[in-house]
C-alpha cells in the first residue's frame, strides 16, 4: 500500500440517527460532485430536501431487514469501504463483484447513550445497539489511506473546508483522514465502553473480567498538578451536575488543580440540601478548610471562613443555594480562586466583574451525594475500581455507647461533623460547633496528630479573632475511622470536645468507650466508615 497525501473523494456512503446538519451536509456534497448513498432514514431526509441520494439496498440489492438490523453489512459496502485502490488484487476482485469504491463515510450511531440516560429498559437497550454503524466506522478508519471517515456532526465544517482545499476535485489529506479514524476509533471504543458497562450492571456483574472507560475531551488545560506536566480534562458522558457540566461564567480558565478542588468543594456543600439551608465549603488543596451552615449565605459564609482564615486565602467556595450579593461582597475580600454554586444573583455577578480573575462557576443543580456509581484510581499498571462513597446515616444509624447520650444539639453537630470528615483525606478529625467546623485535621498517617493540628488551628484562630477561649471548647468531633486506641479521643478530649461521632469497631473499643466515660464524653458509634484517600 502507497499512501498517498490526497485522496479523491467522489463517493459518500451516509447513516446518521442524529440527523443534526445532515440537509447541509448532502447539499455541499452534491454541490462539490459527490455521489451520495444512504441508509433509511437518512435518505429519506435527503431526498425530501431534494438532494439527489441512492439507497444502499440499491447498490446492495438486498433489502433493508430485520428492523434496520441488516442494512449495511454487505460485501459491495464493506468491499467499497475497504479495498486498497492501489492493489491490483483488490481492483480486481472489485471489478468481478461488482463493488464501487466509498471514499466517504459519514455515520453517527444509534442514540444508545441516550436510551442509558433516560433509564429505557433492557429490550430497547439491546435495540439501541449499533452493529452495522460500528462495523463501517471500523474499516473505513481502518482504511484510511484511502477513505475519510466522519462520525462526529461536530466535524462536518472541517469536512467541508478540507474538501475544498485542495483544488477543484474533493480531495482529503493524510492527516485529515488520520485524524478523522483516531476519532473513529474512540468514537466506537466508547460507545462499547457505554453497552459494557451497562452490561455488566443489568446482569448484575459487580466485578467483570473486562472493563473500559472512555472519555471525551472537554478542553486542554494549561498544565497538570505541576508546570512540567501536560494535562486535560475529559468528560465520561454521564452529565452528572458538577464541574464537568457546570458554566464558567468568568475569569481565567480551569487549571487542573482548580478542577480538582472545585469538584471536592461541590461534593461536600452538595451533602447540605436546599432544606438544610445554606450551607458554605472552603476548600485547599481537595481537603476542607471550613464549612458551615448559616441562617444566610453570607453567615454560612462567614463561619466557614472563620474556622481557618489563613488557608482560606486563594481556596474555592462552593455554595449549596444561591450566590447573592452580600455573599459575594464578603468573599470578594479575600484573595478567593473559585466561586461555584447552583445560582447566582446578578448582583453578585456584577460584584464579581471587579474581580476579573475570579473564576465563577454555575453548577445545573447539586450532585447527587447518593447516587451509585463508580470511582476510578489509578495505580502503577492498573486501575482501582470501587463503589462511590454514597453513604450516608440519620440519627437513626447511630449507636450510643457511652454513659452520657449526646443532646439533640450535640447529635445535629455530630451528624454535621460526619458528613465534612466524609470529605476530608484520611486520617480526618473534625471539629464542629453549631453547625461550622472549627478545626479539620487532614491527611496526616496519625489519627492522634490529625486531633492535634485541628486543635491548634483553632487557638491560632481563636488568638486572631481574639475570643476568650477556642471553639473546640465545647464541640462535637468525628473520626472518619476507629479510634484504634484511646490517645486520640483523650487529645480531641483535651482540645475541649464534648461529644464523638466514630465508626467504632477497634479490637479496643471497649477501653475507648471507658476513656471517653471517664472524659465525660457522649460518643456514638457509625458502623460506617469514611476513609477518603
Ligand atoms: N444494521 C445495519 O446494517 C446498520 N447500518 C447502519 N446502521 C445505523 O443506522 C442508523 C441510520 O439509520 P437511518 O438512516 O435509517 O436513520 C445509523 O445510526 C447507523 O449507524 C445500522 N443499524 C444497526 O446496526
Amino acid at each position: 500500500m502507497t499512501v498517498q497525501d490526497l485522496a479523491p473523494v467522489r463517493r459518500a456512503l451516509i447513516s446518521v440517527s442524529d440527523k443534526t446538519g445532515l440537509i447541509d451536509l448532502a447539499r455541499a456534497l452534491e454541490s462539490l460532485k459527490i455521489e451520495i448513498l444512504s441508509t433509511g432514514g437518512s435518505a429519506k431526509a435527503i431526498r425530501e430536501a431534494g438532494v439527489a441520494v441512492r439507497d444502499v439496498s440499491e447498490l446492495t440489492e438486498f433489502p433493508e431487514m430485520m428492523d434496520g438490523r441488516v442494512k449495511t453489512l454487505h460485501p459491495k459496502v464493506h468491499g467499497g469501504l475497504l479495498a486498497l485502490r492501489d492493489n491490483g488484487m483488490h481492483v480486481a476482485s472489485m471489478a468481478e463483484h461488482g463493488i464501487v469504491p466509498i471514499d466517504l463515510l459519514v455515520v453517527n450511531l444509534y442514540p444508545f447513550e441516550a436510551a442509558l440516560a433516560r433509564g429505557a429498559g433492557y429490550d430497547e437497550m439491546i435495540e439501541n445497539i449499533d452493529i452495522g454503524g460500528p462495523a463501517m466506522i471500523r474499516a473505513a478508519a481502518k482504511n484510511h489511506a484511502f477513505v475519510t471517515t466522519v462520525v462526529d456532526v461536530q466535524d462536518y465544517g472541517a469536512l467541508l473546508e478540507e474538501l475544498k482545499a485542495h483544488g477543484d476535485e474533493a480531495q482529503t489529506s493524510y492527516g485529515f483522514r488520520q485524524k478523522m479514524a483516531q476519532i473513529a476509533y474512540a468514537r466506537t471504543g466508547a460507545y462499547d465502553a457505554a453497552v459494557s458497562t451497562w452490561m455488566a450492571s443489568a446482569i448484575g456483574e459487580e466485578t467483570p473480567r473486562r472493563r473500559v472507560f472512555a472519555g471525551e475531551l472537554k478542553q486542554t488545560l494549561r498544565y497538570g498538578e505541576n508546570s512540567h506536566q501536560n494535562a486535560a480534562f475529559y468528560t465520561d458522558g454521564s452529565n452528572r451536575p458538577g464541574v464537568a457540566v457546570a458554566e464558567q461564567l468568568q475569569g481565567k480558565e480551569l487549571s487542573y488543580n482548580n478542577f480538582n478542588d472545585t469538584d471536592a468543594a461541590f461534593e461536600l456543600v452538595s451533602e447540605f440540601l436546599p432544606t438544610d439551608g445554606p450551607a458554605v465549603a472552603i476548600i485547599k488543596h481537595a481537603n476542607p478548610c471550613g464549612v458551615a451552615k448559616g441562617a444566610t449565605m453570607k453567615e454560612a459564609y462567614q463561619k466557614a471562613f472563620d474556622c481557618d482564615r489563613t488557608s482560606a486565602f486563594g481556596g474555592i467556595v462552593a455554595l449549596n443555594g444561591a450566590l447573592d450579593g452580600e455573599t459575594a461582597e464578603a468573599i470578594s475580600e479575600i484573595f478567593t480562586e473559585v466561586v461555584i454554586a447552583p445560582a447566582i444573583h446578578q448582583e453578585a455577578k456584577d460584584i464579581f466583574a471587579r474581580k476579573k480573575n475570579l473564576r465563577l462557576i454555575l453548577a445545573p443543580g447539586l450532585a447527587n451525594t447518593a447516587e451509585a456509581g463508580l470511582a476510578w484510581k489509578q495505580v502503577s499498571g492498573g486501575i482501582l475500581v470501587q463503589d462511590r462513597d454514597n453513604g450516608a446515616l440519620t440519627v437513626d444509624d447511630l449507636k450510643v455507647v457511652t454513659k452520657i447520650t449526646p443532646t439533640e444539639a450535640q447529635m445535629l453537630d455530630l451528624l454535621f461533623a460526619w458528613k465534612v470528615a466524609k470529605h476530608v483525606k484520611s486520617n480526618a478529625i473534625v471539629y464542629v460547633k453549631d453547625g461550622a467546623t472549627v478545626g479539620v485535621g487532614a491527611g496526616q498517617m496519625s489519627r492522634v496528630d490529625s486531633a492535634l493540628i485541628a486543635a491548634k488551628k483553632a487557638e491560632r484562630m481563636a488568638q486572631a479573632l481574639e475570643l476568650p477561649q477556642p471553639l473546640t471548647i465545647g464541640s462535637a468531633v468525628a473520626s472518619d475511622a476507629f479510634f484504634p486506641f484511646a490517645d486520640g479521643l483523650l487529645e480531641a478530649a483535651a482540645a475541649g470536645a464534648t461529644c464523638v461521632i466514630q465508626p467504632g469497631g477497634s479490637m479496643r473499643d471497649e477501653e475507648v468507650i471507658a476513656a471517653a466515660d471517664e472524659a465525660g464524653l457522649a460518643m456514638v458509634f457509625t458502623g460506617m466508615r469514611h476513609f477518603r484517600h
